[in-house]
Order: C-alpha cells, then sequence, then structure tokens
C-alpha cells in the first residue's frame, strides 16, 4: 500500500530544489543509458519543466490512481512518437529513484524509496500497455503537408496542415507537433476547426519570446514543408453536452480551439457568446475570420476585448472574463476557458467568486 502523503511531503521537499531536480534527473539517465539522448530535443530547457511538472501532477494524484489513468494512458500512446520503447521505462525510472534519493538527503529511507518504486511502476505498466494496445490500430505519429501558411503579423501565422492519413480529434482538443527545422522538439496546439472532410487542421501559431519552435514555425516553415503531429488528446475544452447557452473566453491564441468548437455548435445551434482578448487591436490576429462567423451565425456574439485601446479601434477595454460577467453572459452557462496560463487562472477564480458553478467552467488544466 503506498502511503500518498509520505510520498506528497517527499515530493514537496525535492521540488523545492527547483531547477536542479531535472538537471540532476537527466544527467543521471545520460549518463547510465546514453541510448536514451535520442529520444530527446537537442535543446533540452523546455524538456526539464516538463518533467518536473509531470512528476508534480502524478504524485499529487496517487492517492486517486484511477482519476489520471486516462491520462497516463493518453500519454503512454503519446509517447509512441518519441520512439518511447516498454524497455525504456526502467531506465527512466531507476534515473527518477537515483534523483529523488539525492535530493531527499537524510529523510530518504527504505520505505520512502518502496513507495516510490511501487507509484512509478503503476505509472510506467499504465502507459506502456496503452503504447503497445495503441499500436494496434494507429500509427505513433502522423507525416503531415503544410498546405496553407499565412502570416497575419509579426509573430502570428494560420498554418493548415493535410496529414497522409486521417488524424480523428474532436473540436477542443489539442494535439503535438514537430518540425525537422527544430528536431525532437514537441509543442501543442489545438486545431481551430472542427472535422474536415478533407482531413485538413487549421493551427493558429504564436511566435513566442524565445520559443525556438514557435519562431521556427511562424517565420521559416513553408507550404510544402512536412510536419509530424502527434495523436490528439485532452478533454477539458471538448464540448458538453445541452442545449443552454455557452460562455466563451479566450486569450490570445487561445481563440484557436473555441473557432472548432463553434464550428461544431454549428451542427446544432444553441446560444454561444465570445469575449476574445488581447494586449491591443493588433494582437486580435483572426478578428476578420470570427466577425465572419458571427455575421454568419445569428446565435453566436463576438465581443473583441483588448487591455488597452490606444487608437480607438472600438474592442472593448477590459478582461474578457469580467466583461462577461457584467453583460450576464456567464449566468446559467457552461463557459469555456482558454489562453496564456495566468489568464486562466484568474479568469477562473474570478468567475468562481462572480458566482458561477465550478463545474460549469472547463479548461484543459496546465501541463496537461
Ligand atoms: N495556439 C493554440 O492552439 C493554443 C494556445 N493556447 C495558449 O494560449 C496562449 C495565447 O498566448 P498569446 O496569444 O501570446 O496571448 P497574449 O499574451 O497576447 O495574451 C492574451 C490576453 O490574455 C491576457 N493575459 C496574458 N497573461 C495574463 C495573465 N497572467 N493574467 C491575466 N491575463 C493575462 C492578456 O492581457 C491578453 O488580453 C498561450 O499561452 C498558448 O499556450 C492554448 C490552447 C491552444
Amino acid at each position: 500500500m503506498i502511503d500518498a502523503d509520505r510520498l506528497k511531503k517527499n515530493w514537496s521537499l525535492v521540488a523545492a530544489r527547483g531547477d536542479q531536480v531535472p538537471l540532476y534527473f537527466y544527467s543521471t539517465l545520460f549518463l547510465s543509458y546514453p541510448e536514451t539522448r535520442d529520444l530527446f530535443p537537442m535543446n533540452m530547457a523546455a524538456q526539464r519543466d516538463k518533467l518536473v511538472n509531470a512528476l508534480g501532477a502524478v504524485v499529487s494524484n496517487v492517492d486517486t490512481i484511477d482519476a489520471v489513468v486516462p491520462t497516463l494512458q493518453a500519454l503512454g500512446r503519446d509517447h509512441r512518437k518519441f520512439g518511447a520503447l516498454r524497455g525504456h521505462y526502467p531506465a527512466v525510472g531507476e534515473a527518477l529513484l537515483a534523483t529523488l534519493e539525492h535530493f531527499s538527503g537524510a529523510h530518504w529511507t527504505p520505505a520512502i524509496a518502496a513507495d516510490w518504486a511501487a507509484a512509478y511502476e503503476l505509472v510506467a505498466a499504465t502507459m506502456a500497455d496503452a503504447a503497445d494496445a495503441a499500436a494496434h490500430y494507429t500509427p505513433a505519429w502522423w507525416d503531415a503537408e503544410v498546405v496553407g501558411h499565412e502570416r497575419r503579423d509579426l509573430e502570428t501565422a494560420i498554418i493548415t496542415i493535410a496529414p497522409g492519413t486521417r488524424l480523428d480529434f474532436t473540436p477542443g482538443q489539442s494535439v503535438s507537433l514537430c518540425t525537422s527545422l527544430r528536431p525532437r522538439a514537441w509543442r501543442t496546439y489545438s486545431p481551430a476547426n472542427a472535422p474536415r472532410g478533407d482531413g485538413t487542421i487549421e493551427l493558429h501559431v504564436r511566435a513566442v519570446d524565445g520559443g525556438e519552435v514557435s519562431s521556427a514555425l511562424v517565420s521559416l516553415l513553408r507550404t510544402g514543408d512536412s510536419l509530424r503531429v502527434g495523436p490528439a488528446f485532452g478533454s477539458g475544452l471538448t464540448l458538453r453536452p445541452g442545449s443552454g447557452p455557452v460562455a466563451m473566453i479566450a486569450g490570445g491564441t487561445g481563440v484557436a480551439p473555441m473557432k472548432a468548437l463553434i464550428e461544431q455548435i454549428a451542427a446544432t445551434p444553441r446560444p454561444v457568446s465570445l469575449y476574445w482578448g488581447a494586449r491591443s487591436p493588433a494582437g486580435l490576429y483572426c478578428l476578420d475570420q470570427m466577425q465572419a462567423l458571427a455575421a454568419r451565425f445569428e446565435w453566436l456574439e463576438l465581443v473583441p476585448c483588448v487591455d488597452e485601446d490606444l487608437f480607438g479601434s472600438g474592442a472593448r477595454v477590459g478582461s474578457p472574463a469580467e466583461l462577461a460577467v457584467a453583460h450576464g453572459r456567464c449566468t446559467g452557462a457552461d463557459v469555456y476557458l482558454c489562453g496564456p496560463s495566468g489568464m486562466v487562472e484568474s479568469s477562473g477564480k474570478y468567475l468562481v467568486g462572480a458566482g458561477v458553478r465550478a463545474d460549469a467552467i472547463h479548461f484543459e488544466p496546465a501541463g496537461a
């Protein structure tokens, strides 16, 4: 029986050492098992945070492991795209335990070691089993051709890809992708369209500061190039059944999954209010597309919002969540939130404080 409290306490002790933890973990892994280096991107900076986040998520849920089984299974299926094999899991487990022992110092006991080993074995077996099962019915990744690349501004591009074989997804889900311009570095985006007859997928990419992959996708990628795409995952933002009102609160390119949801809702319309925020009017990079949708669907209300409007664009000034509440759009509605993680977090708190039921607020948890 795993003592979850003991594990959580030990994890907070180790996690307090910050960046040193993943650094130690990867050094140990690559020294002991050099062949695993090829599974990871050349630049490990982004990868380091991922390990810490993933570990934290698993550990904090170890006492309710049933709740994270679907996530672990999706993770296992997704890891096939890295070339991760069942044989790699023990190597990772060994490096993980060595790292935990190193940072626990005098707090490391045989009982804690046994708890960690058992928790890791459970996680690894769930992931590896799901990966093996998926190998029977789905590819490890899809090769897709870039069939459209439209720069919307210096930092943002709308990229359309055509996977070689059909890639199924549900609006609101995400896919990860990798370009040979930045080998083995995968980043996640949400399709901005409901599934199409021709299988093409629209992705909205903003070059983030220091983001080597997003910058390459925006500035260097060209029509005709190919990308690798991983399986669709996530259920936080998928449409809940019902015919009642929907309020969508989006920030920046977080509008992409909202556009996909709107296209899905068009099949069985219900009232939708989309409050879409950006720092300035220039950040509303696909306002024309969104306005065209609002003109086409009488059940769709579009409210562009900006932090400041120096030149009088006509967008509302204020936070999308606060405006949506002030206009009564969240009352009795299913609310979908997507954008920068800080915005999702603060908007969620604001909505709950304003009386919106927590179970009516939907978003993809950070790091998912
Ligand atoms: N491209 C895609 O397919 C998807 C993108 N996302 C996420 O959406 C985000 C979009 O980023 P950008 O377009 O660069 O947006 P941005 O940085 O330009 O911000 C958009 C809006 O969010 C507000 N905001 C930003 N940080 C905030 C904070 N900490 N607290 C409160 N409000 C805040 C801004 O004031 C602005 O109104 C990214 O974090 C991305 O990971 C999420 C899902 C899909």
